[in-house]
């Protein structure tokens, strides 16, 4: 071996017959064991003192063995991958066209990827290969193919480790259109205070900047008895709040007694209720943002003394969601209360009483920066004193709720 390589060749070690193999990450993986064998005793000294490291080419030559560089142990090493999962198979006659050397060069290529990703260690440890074919089919293409099996068994040897976090599962489309520009929100409710709606609805503003708004009779008596009606058949739940990032980078949900409401998802069956659609459907002609933009409603309970104390709706993580942020509530009252249960306004000092069939409408974002939070609009739900109260969030977002919220995408 000796004499065969120069220093830049054997670098790996590896090098046998620079002519016939040019690949610099693992060739000569073909020499045999025999060829490669220490040419002095003191090779294991000079290892104890980290010659490998610090004269790396010399050593290369001279201690191959002892710096663990011949093909068979680095070949062994490399497969070996305990830190990528199983053991993996470098050829296989299921795949007669994948070369042992393909395969070694994949799992270099693969360590480095693993080496240089920037994901929580917790993430990491489920990217691993699950099989020992993963490289093997990662080479004859089958990340591509069978994506979805590949890419969650094999996401070392797909390089797809990101598919374990949720941005990486649900990127954002950078090219779509938000449902408000700049100015959007200020012409909306500009609309709601004009005719032709004027003459419509019985509108009253209680502020201007930001905009706080309520629409007498925007639903009917049937419709919010049947809302209230659907909230029971789902079965009204503790409601919870946006709780801790997890692992993933997706978020947790909380029962905190910040909130001690009860409430329902109007999802599946009734979503597809009569006048639920025809609810959203008007919700989405005032506000002119699309239907697709809003969240399921939420139909919410408080019993006696229930609450929700002073928070915002904007949720700040959105932003990194395919659905963007909240920019507009829309809570409907769906019952008279006897006392108590209004929604206060903190830093406004506005409290609308609840009504049935009332809807109030504020933003959660600003009319020049729709992506940005508006301070202003904290709010808190007082706790009912007599009786119970039902109502109804109805929550517009900057983009397609819908469909990330049926993959799996939007907490
Ligand atoms: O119940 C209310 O009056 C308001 C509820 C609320 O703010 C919410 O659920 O986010
Ligand atoms: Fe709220």
């Amino acid at each position: 071996l000796e004499g065969t390589c120069t220093a830049q060749e054997s670098n790996m070690g590896t090098c046998v017959n620079s002519a016939s193999n040019s690949s610099a990450t693992s060739s000569g993986s073909s020499s045999s064991s025999s060829d490669c064998q220490d040419k002095t005793s003191q090779c294991s000294y000079w290892k104890e003192v980290g010659e490998c490291k610090d004269n790396r080419a010399f050593m290369a030559k001279r201690c191959p063995r002892s710096c663990h560089l011949c093909p068979d142990q680095l070949q062994d090493d490399l497969v070996h991958g305990v830190d990528l999962g199983e053991r993996q198979l470098l050829t296989s006659v299921n795949f007669p066209d994948v070369t042992e050397q393909e395969s070694l060069d994949r799992i270099v290529a693969t360590r480095e990827y693993v080496q240089n990703l920037h994901l929580n260690e917790e993430i990491k440890t489920f990217c691993i290969n699950k099989n020992d074919g993963c490289t093997i089919w990662a080479v004859a293409g089958e990340c591509d193919k069978n994506p979805m099996y590949m890419k969650t068994h094999c996401s070392p040897a797909c390089m797809s480790c990101e598919l374990f976090t949720v941005e990486g599962r649900c990127p954002i489309d950078r090219n779509a259109v938000p449902a408000w520009k700049e100015g959007d929100l200020d012409a909306m409710f500009t609309r709601l205070i004009s005719e032709p709606f004027l003459s419509q609805y019985d509108v009253q503003v209680w502020s201007m900047d930001p905009w706080v708004v309520t629409i007498e009779n925007l639903i009917s008596k049937e419709e919010a008895e049947r809302l209230i009606e659907l909230g029971g058949v789902r079965g009204y739940e503790r409601s919870k709040d946006v709780g801790s990032k997890k692992p993933d980078g997706s978020y947790g949900e909380i029962v905190t007694d910040h909130r001690t409401s009860h409430n329902a998802w109007c999802q599946s069956g009734c979503r597809n209720d009569t006048h639920v659609k025809a609810v959203k459907q008007r919700l989405s002609e005032i506000t002119g943002l699309p239907e697709i933009n809003s969240e399921d409603l939420q139909l919410l309970r408080y019993e006696k003394g229930q609450y929700y104390k002073s928070h915002h709706d904007y949720i700040a993580h959105n932003i990194d969601r395919q659905q963007g942020v909240r920019i507009l509530t829309v809570f409907l009252y769906l019952n008279d209360v006897e006392a108590g249960g209004g929604t206060h306004f903190n830093s406004l000092n506005i409290t609308i009483t609840p009504k049935q069939g009332r809807a109030l409408l504020w933003p959660s974002v600003l009319n020049d920066k729709p992506h940005d939070q508006d301070w202003r609009t904290f709010h808190e739900a007082l706790p009912v004193e007599v009786g119970v109260k039902y109502g109804a969030n109805a929550w517009f977002h900057q983009f397609d709720y819908q469909t990330p919220s049926s993959k799996g995408c939007i907490l």
